[in-house]
């Protein structure tokens, strides 16, 4: 593992690692934030999953994230959203491709080499985190757009890994929208019978509630987006039929940009500190 670079960041440490990647085949980098650790117990993780054509680094500078989980003692961990390098496969669409991983294990040619970023972000990353830093077993997951996707979808298919999950504008009914649609047949193939596995809607709704992971969404009424590719009420109606602890919140005005979750963002760490730091 090799440290790109180190800042001092509200009394804490912001790093970016590269590492290679056994699930991904290929060099991987991650950002990580680590809160002051006054006492001896381990800090809690916050897992932050961008959205398309982001990497490590959209949500490091762009959400002011730092602060609040330096007061609340959360070290967050920032993956990139695909496997990149030249050996591996791309497209020449934003949605596609490198940038643009799904979060979900690709099956077909030629993506099933590298596309693994369901393996990555569940088993290898963590499994990376906690034997090179000081950090408890105790996680949460977040993540914007195409990221947002990806932390419901993961929450969603490993009921008890993660104490709380939240998202800002998701994707969460990829089966049914045009970017899932694309990316699922590239991915998947063209059997539809495959998606739903990996698709929020479908998972919640063949979920038991009893085990339920609490989730918090937020979501822009000026989202350019809302209407064709996200609609959170599709998810928020499954939540409310089976009384999952879904908290969809509509924020008048705000679009898709980082400005939207800068704004938000502390909302989110405290809702996961609720559940991290029980
Ligand atoms: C830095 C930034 O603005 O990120 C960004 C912009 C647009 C999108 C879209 C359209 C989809 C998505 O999944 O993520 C995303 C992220």
């Amino acid at each position: 593992m090799e440290l790109l670079e180190e800042h001092r960041c509200f009394e804490g440490w912001q790093q970016r690692w590269r590492h290679d990647s056994t699930a991904l085949n290929c060099a991987m980098t991650f950002s990580i934030f680590l809160p002051p650790t006054p006492g001896t117990t381990p800090p809690p993780v916050l897992y932050w999953l961008s959205g398309l054509t982001c990497t490590d680094e959209n949500f490091t500078t762009k959400a002011n994230a730092q602060r609040v989980a330096s007061e609340l003692g959360i070290v967050l961990v920032m993956p990139d959203t695909s496997p990149r390098g030249a050996d591996v496969a791309n497209d020449d669409g934003y949605d596609l491709g490198q940038g643009a991983g799904f979060y979900l294990n690709a099956t077909q040619q030629p993506w099933a080499a590298h596309f693994r970023m369901y393996d990555y972000i569940r088993d290898e990353l963590p499994a990376l985190i906690q034997d090179k830093f000081n950090v408890s077993e105790r996680c949460a997951i977040s993540g914007h757009s195409m990221g947002g996707h990806g932390a419901l979808m993961l929450a969603l298919k490993n009921p008890g890994k993660y104490v709380s999950a939240s998202a800002f504008a998701p994707i969460v009914n990829p089966c049914r929208v045009p970017w899932g649609q694309k990316a699922f047949t590239a991915y998947l193939g063209e059997d539809q019978s495959t998606w739903p596995q990996w698709d929020s809607c479908a998972l919640l709704h063949h979920l038991d509630t009893e085990h339920a992971t609490p989730m918090l969404i937020d979501q822009g009424d000026s989202d350019q987006f809302l209407a064709d590719q996200l609609q959170p009420a599709v998810f928020a109606e499954i939540a409310r039929q089976k009384d999952w602890p879904l908290t969809l919140r509509i924020q008048p005005g705000y679009d898709h940009s980082y400005f939207f979750i800068a704004s938000f963002i502390e909302d989110h760490l405290r809702f996961h500190a609720q559940h991290l730091l029980k």
